[in-house]
């Protein structure tokens, strides 16, 4: 099929490239002038395991290309792809601005343009949109004169960055929302090459998909923050989060997936959706208080580093050296969006500590935010040079089993904050570390919770 992809971010490059792979003629378009010209000299813009391979391979096959010119683009294409950002407003709320600016501009190249003979144009909004977006899209569509043309779909994507070729190539289910079983059909065919006979294709109505979208993520924020306060009530008891998690992780019903606490979830999505459905709920009338507290939970997670940071050193701060590890949100990304990592910087720089930064990916990123505030160190273990304390921040393969008698010997003081739980707390001590994991049951005096500001 012949599949124009617009915005080409993680969601949109992705999508272009699998569909490319599965043998499609595939053009991604962006308004990003820069990073088109980055993408067609067979670079990424963005670090995500696999995908440059594949990108190359399908850019060097004929099969994937990338261009500004959205009209020339569509005009070709069988099926649209709506893959730009849906950021949130200072409400909350997603700004569909850039979404019902394509919806436009696709209407403006297709106007004169005969249908195609055999199947209709589809256009398919793969974007994180409100629940009644796509009815809003048919109906500007209909304003345009272009209903005719085009019909829309909603098919939210579930991707995990760092993981986002392996959950795009095989998805635990495609959604997919249509007022017509046709245009389903035509997306059935289109993903049949990614499901396995037991992976499943929900056909639903559009409201249904949106709505599908933000409950999965709901959910599993739910499932962190639900953890991460299990977690803190572990650490005034003194039991530990990772026998919990294991013994309530064996009954089926629970299961383990997303039940690890942390310094609070980040990323491009998990803030924003939480933060849209409450909004959605507020815009009819319906309370989301469990969100609302999900979200509460989550702003004062991300403070939990800096809490016990504050509370071993007594609140004197000033002069420190601090080494973290850890930038990017999680692992295998380069993404810092909403990172916990940026929280915690913000904190202690306000505090006068002087930051030791490294990250396998992300530097870059933090760098642009900033600039020579941090040391941007070339490796761990020239982070830790010098340091009083560490702060692992963010789960990278390569800080899981580190030289400890090396970092003993780089630094200066002996404490480490394990925002992940990633060492065991008994080993630590053996290394001659006071260590300071999250729930592990090894409480600090920490000022009580209720006294923190959520926000
Ligand atoms: N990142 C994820 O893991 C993920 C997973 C599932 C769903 N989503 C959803 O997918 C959507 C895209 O997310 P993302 O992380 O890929 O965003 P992103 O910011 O990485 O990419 C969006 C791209 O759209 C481009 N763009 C914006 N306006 C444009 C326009 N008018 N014409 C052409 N290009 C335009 C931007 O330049 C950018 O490259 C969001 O709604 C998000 O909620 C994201
Ligand atoms: O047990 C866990 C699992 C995750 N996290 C944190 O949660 C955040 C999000 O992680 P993850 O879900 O792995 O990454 P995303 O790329 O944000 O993916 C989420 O958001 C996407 C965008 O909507 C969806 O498509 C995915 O299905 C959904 O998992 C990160 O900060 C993680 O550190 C935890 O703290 N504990």
């Amino acid at each position: 099929m012949r599949i124009a992809v617009i915005g080409t971010g993680y969601v949109g490059l992705v999508t272009g490239t699998c569909l490319a792979e599965s043998g499609n003629d595939v053009v991604c378009v962006d308004n990003n002038v820069q990073k088109i010209a980055i993408l067609q000299e067979g670079r990424l813009p963005i670090y995500e395991p696999g995908l440059l391979e594949l990108v190359q391979r399908n850019q060097r096959e004929g099969r994937l290309h990338f261009t500004t010119d959205l009209s020339a683009a569509v005009q070709e294409a069988q099926l649209i792809f709506v893959a730009v950002g849906t950021p949130p407003t200072p409400e909350g709320a997603a700004d569909l601005s850039a979404v019902f600016s394509v919806v436009d501009a696709v209407a403006q190249a297709l106007r004169g343009v005969s249908p195609p003979p055999t199947s209709p144009r589809i256009l398919v909004i793969k974007s994180t949109v409100p629940v009644g977006t796509n009815a809003r899209i048919s109906a500007r569509l209909q304003e345009l004169g272009c209903a005719h043309l085009l019909e829309v779909a909603s098919n939210p994507e579930f991707l995990k960055e760092g993981a986002a070729i392996e959950d795009f190539m095989k998805p635990d289910r495609v959604v997919v929302g249509v007022r017509r079983p046709e245009v389903a059909e035509v997306l059935r065919e289109l993903y049949a090459p990614f499901l396995r006979t037991d992976r499943p294709f929900l056909v639903m109505s559009p409201e249904s998909a949106e709505m599908t979208k933000y409950a999965a993520n709901a959910m599993l924020a739910t499932k962190i923050s639900f953890i991460n306060e299990m977690a803190n009530l572990c650490d005034r008891l003194g039991a530990d989060i990772h026998d919990v998690r294991r013994g309530i992780g064996h009954d089926q019903r629970i299961g383990f997936q997303f039940l690890f606490p942390g310094p609070g979830y980040g990323g491009s999505c998990f803030p924003k959706d939480v933060g849209a459905v409450i909004a959605m709920g507020r815009q009819v009338g319906c309370p989301m208080r469990l969100m609302e507290a999900v979200d509460a939970v989550n702003h004062a997670q991300k403070q939990i580093l800096f809490r016990k940071i504050s509370a071993h050193y007594r609140g004197q701060l000033a002069g420190l050296t601090i080494a973290i590890w850890g930038l990017s949100f999680k692992p295998r990304t380069d993404d810092i969006r909403e990172a916990p990592s940026l929280v915690l910087i913000e904190a202690l720089l306000r505090e006068q500590v002087h930051l030791r930064v490294h990250d396998p990916e992300a530097m870059h990123n933090v760098r642009a935010l900033y600039g020579d505030r941090l040391y941007y160190a070339r490796n761990p273990y020239d982070a830790v040079q010098g340091a009083d304390a560490l702060v692992i921040v963010t789960e990278w393969a390569e800080f899981r089993h580190p030289d400890f008698a090396l970092i003993r010997q780089l630094m200066k003081g002996h404490v480490i904050f394990d925002g992940r739980n990633i060492y065991e707390p008994r080993q630590m001590a053996n290394w001659g570390f006071t260590y300071y994991g999250i729930g592990r049951g090894l409480p600090l005096d920490l000022p009580p919770s209720e006294s923190e500001d959520p926000k």
